[in-house]
């Protein structure tokens, strides 16, 4: 499988280590896509993977997969082309699907390239249970809580407060770099309206923790995940770094876990 990533930071940096390097997934990353020519030169020379900044040259390749992993602006800028030019795609800026209408315009366009989007779960979980959940219609309520540091949240505060709460449309718009989480639930769920967010900042905390709570005809659940930030960017979680490589590792298998 040959693997194409749009971004040069952090989470592409972390996915070239562990396929490239470590061959951790089933294939290779071959090429990279991004607007920084410093970093991407500097990832050309370690991974040995070709770096582009023309992403129809880059589309051209052979690729099987494409992995989003730059910013909610970025993606609304490439995602369509990357499935015209019939790639299956994963997406980590899932805030780009806070206006149903592009979310449902890239899957026709999808089915009708053949190709699959995939929505990794990120920096959170339970999106199983949701989806099990509303498979008869059954499930009401869906809210999460997502409590960072001051530095995970780019701002000062000496003591802990709530600094949103909304739903996951508003809340994507507001804090694109952290709540992505919010979408692929509100996606997988009730929809970016009736999913309730809940931000917190606490200087007293050095992981991201999301609880996640839902309830409807199934029963309830409730799902806390504390995440260790990454070192080179501490907004994202370690999680949701893995989950992308999860979804590489698990594409091409005859089993599939869940739901
Ligand atoms: N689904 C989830 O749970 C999570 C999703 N994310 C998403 O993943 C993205 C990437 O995360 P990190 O690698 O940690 O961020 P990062 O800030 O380290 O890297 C972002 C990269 O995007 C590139 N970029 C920005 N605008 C671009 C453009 N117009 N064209 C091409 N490249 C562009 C930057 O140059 C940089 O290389 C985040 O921005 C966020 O949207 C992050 C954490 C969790
Ligand atoms: O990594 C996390 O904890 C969550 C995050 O930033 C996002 O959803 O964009």
């Amino acid at each position: 499988m040959n693997i194409g990533i749009i971004g040069t930071g952090n989470i592409a940096t972390y996915l070239l280590e562990q396929v490239n390097h470590n061959g951790l997934a089933n294939g290779r990353i071959t090429a990279v896509f991004g607007r920084n020519e410093e970093a991407g030169h500097r990832l050309s020379e370690q991974f040995q993977v070709d770096f582009y900044t023309d992403l129809q040259a880059f589309l051209k390749l052979p690729l099987d997969i494409v992995v989003e992993a730059a910013t909610v602006e970025a993606a609304s800028l490439y995602l369509k082309d990357v499935v015209a030019q019939k790639k299956d795609l994963v997406v980590s800026s899932i805030g780009v699907f806070k206006e149903a209408a592009f979310f449902e315009e890239l899957k026709s366009l999808a089915e009708s390239s053949g190709t699959y989007i995939y929505l990794p779960s990120g920096a959170i979980g339970g999106l199983d249970v949701l989806q099990s959940a509303k498979a008869a219609g059954g499930l009401e309520r869906v809210r999460i809580t997502t409590r960072k540091s001051p530095a995970s949240l780019g701002m000062e505060a000496d003591v802990e407060k709530v600094i949103f709460e909304g739903s996951a449309y508003e809340a994507v718009g507001k804090f694109p770099k952290n709540v992505n989480v919010a979408l692929v639930l509100a996606i997988a769920g009730i929809g970016v309206d009736k999913t309730k967010v809940r931000i917190v900042v606490d200087p007293s905390i050095e992981q991201n923790t999301h609880t996640i709570e839902a309830e409807g005809e199934f029963g309830k659940m409730q799902l806390q995940v504390e995440n260790t930030p990454m070192p080179s960017n501490p907004k994202t979680s370690l999680l949701a770094a893995l989950s992308i490589l999860a979804v590489l590792q698990n594409k091409d298998s005859a089993l599939k876990i869940g739901n």
